[in-house]
């Protein structure tokens, strides 16, 4: 490889400060070092979480940087030690790593993983503590320890997931992050059984990929809950049977719900972020079993509440990050899925634009019919 060990010159979208438009600079990036992969990436979409960093509200969120993780490449080069992938491999970055060594990998109860987290979460790589990505010298921070809005990025290897070189890169870059976060939600967080009752509060990408998920699962009602009754129509084809705009009702929107469905649901998922909506997802849950899974991302400072007698009287309260699935493990296996044609990805992609236009595509994702918009980032 020409390019192996040097310093690569290419084009990223920097955040320079929360809400600024986002610059097409040249930057440079440094070769991986042990334990990293160098990646190209060919195609990256933008989840709500990169708009909701740029916004300034996530504690996490440290400028300038690379922002995006939703994407898939090519790899360019490996660092040294790194065993499961090499050069010319497709590859999904997997913001949730998977090291399968650390306490969390091995407990079997979760998908979290702490080998890298410490790093990601403050922009830098675990090795030094540094950033591989600079611009006229001046360091820029990684995001979630995928920085995708680039044409060639690092990541640990423990966040690489290989695929099938046959799978589309330009659809299965979806399968990064919202696509299986709300299918995870269904099958490996709350576990849906046949029959269920389901509420699914907001209908964006999480929320659709919730409602197929749960008809995968065999729920018997899935309502749909949203502020815009332009979600509807397309809501079907996802799975959702009723639809439900609390905007069109006096009673709070729990109430609504349970005189809906003879005393609750069986299961609620809060696919929007807010704090009040996560309230009435568990509230308006079936008393003694009813589960409510939180996958919103809310504001710094947001903080949930209810009334702890929601919990004595049976109903529960999770949360669930990237759907709970292992990624290294189980990106792949989604990938497989969808060339199978049994999950859908090219139905969420309703806007393609190029990386000069990301500033355009953060303005489509706040407008109602935007689901995920892929840039090509050649
Ligand atoms: N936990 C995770 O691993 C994970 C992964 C991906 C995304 N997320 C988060 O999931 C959330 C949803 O992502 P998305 O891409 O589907 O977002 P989106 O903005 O496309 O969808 C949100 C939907 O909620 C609706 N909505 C807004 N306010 C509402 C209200 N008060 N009541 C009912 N509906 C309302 C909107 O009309 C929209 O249809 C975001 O907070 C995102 O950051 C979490
Ligand atoms: N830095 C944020 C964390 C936001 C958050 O919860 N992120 C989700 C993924 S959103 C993907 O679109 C997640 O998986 N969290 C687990 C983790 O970050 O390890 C904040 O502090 O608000
Ligand atoms: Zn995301
Ligand atoms: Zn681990």
């Amino acid at each position: 490889m020409a390019t192996q060990g040097q310093v690569i010159t290419c084009k990223a979208a920097v955040a320079y400060e929360p809400n600024k438009p986002l610059v097409i600079e040249d930057v440079q990036v440094d070769p991986p070092q042990a334990g990293e992969v160098r990646i190209k990436i060919l195609f990256t979409a933008l989840c709500h979480t990169d708009a909701y960093t740029w916004s300034g509200k996530d504690p996490e969120g440290l400028f300038p940087c690379i922002l995006g993780h939703e994407a898939a490449g090519i790899v360019e080069s490996v660092g040294e030690g790194v065993t499961e992938v090499q050069a010319g491999d497709h590859v999904i970055p997997c913001y949730q790593a998977e090291c399968r060594e650390c306490k969390f990998c091995k407990s079997g109860k979760t998908n979290l993983c702490g080998k890298v987290r410490g790093a990601t979460g403050v922009g830098v790589m675990m090795n030094d503590r540094k950033s591989r990505f600079s611009v006229n010298g001046k360091p820029l921070y990684h995001f979630m320890g995928t920085s995708t809005f680039s044409q060639y990025t690092v990541l640990h290897d423990v966040s690489v997931a290989k695929i099938d070189p046959k799978a589309p890169l330009d659809k299965v870059c979806l399968l990064g992050c919202g696509v299986p976060t709300g299918l995870g939600a269904v099958w490996n967080t709350a576990k849906v059984e046949p029959g269920s009752i389901v509420a699914v509060f907001g209908l964006g990408t999480v929320g659709l990929a919730v409602a197929e998920g749960a008809k995968a699962a065999g729920a018997s009602r899935i309502i749909g809950v949203d502020i815009d009754d332009r979600k509807f129509e397309r809501a079907k084809k996802f799975g959702v049977t009723e639809f439900v705009n609390p905007k069109e009702h006096e009673k709070p929107i729990q109430q609504v719900l349970v005189d809906l469905t003879d005393g609750g649901v069986d299961y609620s998922f809060e696919c929007i972020g807010n704090v009040s909506v996560m309230r009435a997802a568990l509230e308006c849950c079936h008393k003694g079993w009813g589960t409510s899974v939180i996958v919103g991302v809310a504001a710094s400072g947001q903080e949930i509440s209810t009334r702890p007698f929601q919990l004595v009287t049976g109903r529960v309260w999770k949360g669930t990050a990237f759907g709970g699935f292992k990624s290294r493990s189980q990106v792949p296996w989604l990938v497989e899925k969808y060339m199978k044609k049994e999950i859908k990805v090219d139905e969420y992609i309703t806007h393609e634009l190029t990386l000069a236009e990301i500033n355009k595509a953060f303005d489509l994702l706040h407008e109602g019919d935007c689901l995920r918009c892929v840039l090509t980032v050649e």
